[in-house]
């Protein structure tokens, strides 16, 4: 396991706006190297509770090694789309006070070539965050048809050169299996005719692979309808994305739960009839000039809060 350091991105603006009371039970989804969950835990009282999540065995060992000894705090590995059934088994449907994502990789799990994230440092092209379920990197590359592999790259990665790229990939995977991070990178870097100014010619189809490998998207639409069920009245969603496409779905979910269910134009409906469930909390909040300065990954990252009625 690594024992590089995550950063932490946005830790006193997340937590500021997560915990309004301190006696509350509070839901990390994305614990990692429990930086946020550190900070939440010095927050609460006695008789705050805090449940955290993560998919990756490595994040688990940390939990249990850094927070072992505090009774309010408990750990549970397995995806945050399963938040409904992990809150319901706890008896705290409709009782959470606060559920915090900080969505994507952390930098551990980056920076350690095994792990198989990263087109900087070699090693097998896995990039899953749960190495006990489904398929890496490698095994589905190896497989999916070329129109998949396309629109992998171009929807999750955002990449333009997605068709170009995977006609490349399915080429070289006849010649050789594709196994190893820098055999990507190097298929990929070799079919963008247009390199990025600052950004590795990569960057974008390891983002969609990663993306589409650990169901990303999918399991953060899970979590955003289940977070409704979860939250007690007052309690508060917070999400910190590092990507237009998670926060694009973000925004639109709160701004849908925010207007409430669309209804024919013209019916006398009271305002407190239309159903609304979230209100969203000040602006989208992006990390200040000094801590980008410090840490390059919180340039990207954008946080927005809602509070259920
Ligand atoms: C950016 S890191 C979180 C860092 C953490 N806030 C900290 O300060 O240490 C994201 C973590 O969320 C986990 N993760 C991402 N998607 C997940 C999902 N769908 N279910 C559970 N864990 C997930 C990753 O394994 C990773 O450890």
């Amino acid at each position: 396991m690594s024992d590089s350091p995550h950063q932490t991105v946005l830790l006193n603006e997340a937590v500021d706006a997560l915990v309004q009371d301190v006696d509350g039970f509070y839901v990390d989804g994305t614990f990692g190297r429990g930086g946020h969950s550190a900070r939440i835990l010095e927050r609460l009282s006695e008789k705050g509770r805090l449940l955290g999540i993560d998919k990756d065995a490595d994040a688990i060992a940390v939990a249990h090694e850094r927070f072992a000894s505090d009774a309010r705090f408990e750990i549970a590995q397995g995806s945050f789309a399963a938040l409904a059934e992990l809150v319901g088994a706890r008896d705290m449907t409709g009782k959470v006070q606060g559920l915090l994502l900080d969505l994507g990789v952390s930098s551990p799990q980056l920076d350690e070539a095994e792990r198989g994230f990263s087109f900087l440092n070699d090693g097998p092209l896995d990039m899953r965050m749960d190495r006990s379920s489904g398929q890496s990197a490698a095994e589905w590359l190896a497989g999916a048809p070329e129109a998949e592999i396309a629109r992998v790259l171009k929807e999750y990665g955002e990449e333009r050169f997605g068709k170009r790229m995977a006609r490349a990939l399915v080429a070289a995977r006849a010649e050789q299996p594709i196994t190893r991070t820098s055999q990507l990178a190097e298929i990929v870097k070799a079919a963008n005719p247009a390199w990025e100014k600052g950004k590795h010619p990569a960057t974008r189809a390891f983002q969609g692979i990663r993306i589409h490998v650990n169901n990303e998207l999918s399991d953060l639409e899970a979590i955003l309808a289940q977070a409704l069920t979860v939250l007690a009245p007052g309690g508060r969603l917070v999400v910190i994305s590092f990507h237009s496409l998670e926060d694009r779905l973000v925004k639109r979910f709160i701004r849908r739960q925010e207007k409430g269910q669309p209804l024919p134009a013209g019916l006398p409906v009271r305002d407190e009839q239309l159903d609304r469930t979230l209100k969203s909390v000040g602006k989208a909040v992006r990390a200040s000039d000094i801590e980008v300065g410090a840490n390059v990954r919180s340039r990207s990252a954008i946080m927005r809060v809602a509070e259920k009625l």
